[in-house]
């Protein structure tokens, strides 16, 4: 949890502010922005739920905006909602402080690998990707039926997540046990994604996380999510490898681990094990 990060109050709670109206609107007017192109081709960006495999995946209790935020060149600014209207302009502005807040950590990461200070700045490459995910979770009649958003651990380099500050929901398994992360306004969480776990051969983890449902409040959460350029490949650094340490992740394309992510998420499995050596 990070509170002096520099992210303006006001662009915080009007993002929130703005969010939720979003959300609020009747479905004609989200569906404008849906994520099923022709009605029925799914494609990552826009409003909606996650890509549906089977009439057997689990779905969440939950609505989703998804929006590509960097490259800024390549933005679909026409998947960006135009009401409220102060919605884009906000998540520009909050795109734009929170990348200083991500290029500290990861800087603050290297240097607790005793890495170059740049060495994971480097990595994300020029045509680094950041999504924002707005996930808004509707009152649940049946908690106990459902989740918000099933167990998962982010397939980012880390995640900058702002959240409800009056419900809360997310829960982090830790030695096999689920932990409330407690809310405390304004401050944002870093979440630590499986990019790092892999360039860090493991010294650092990504916590498997999951969203509960309540039966009295909807929830709002938007979580950015920081990960390499897709074309680029990734393996732990040369520098943490040796004999008494191996590799413990083979090399993989950036973007055939995130296709594999979304395919294990929806199926509720772990798409690390798949690179674990
Ligand atoms: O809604 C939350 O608090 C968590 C969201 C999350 O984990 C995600 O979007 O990956
Ligand atoms: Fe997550």
């Amino acid at each position: 949890q990070v509170t002096n990060h520099g992210v303006d109050t006001s662009v915080m709670d009007g993002m929130m502010v703005a969010s939720r109206e979003f959300f609020r609107q009747p479905p004609e007017e989200k569906q404008r922005y849906t994520n099923l192109i022709g009605g029925e081709r799914f494609q990552l960006e826009g409003y909606g739920t996650d890509r549906v495999n089977s009439s057997e995946q689990i779905l969440d209790w939950s609505d989703r905006l998804y929006l590509k935020v960097e490259p800024e060149d390549e933005r679909s600014l026409a998947l960006w909602p135009a009401h409220p209207q102060t919605f884009r302009n906000l998540l520009h502005e909050f795109t734009t402080k929170c990348r200083v807040v991500k290029d500290g950590l990861v800087r603050a990461m290297a240097r607790l690998l005793e890495l170059d200070n740049d060495y994971i700045i480097e990595q994300f490459g020029e045509k680094a990707d950041t999504y924002a995910r707005f996930s808004y979770y509707p009152e649940c009649p049946r908690p106990e039926l459902v989740f918000g958003l099933k167990p998962h651990s982010d397939g980012s380099v880390l995640t900058v997540l702002m959240v409800d500050d009056t419900v809360g929901g997310l829960q982090i398994l830790r030695d096999g046990v689920w932990f409330d992360v407690p809310i405390v306004p304004h401050t944002l969480l870093i979440n630590i994604g499986d990019q790092t776990e892999i360039m860090s051969n493991g010294i650092f983890k990504s916590p498997v996380h999951r969203v509960v449902t309540n039966a009295e409040k909807e929830r709002l959460s938007l979580a950015l999510f920081y990960s390499l350029d897709p074309e680029r490949e990734i393996e732990p650094a040369t520098q943490l490898v040796d004999e008494k340490r191996p590799a413990l992740y083979r090399k993989v394309k950036v973007k055939d681990y995130i296709a594999g992510l979304f395919e294990h998420v929806s199926q509720g499995t772990m798409v690390i094990d798949t690179v674990k050596i």
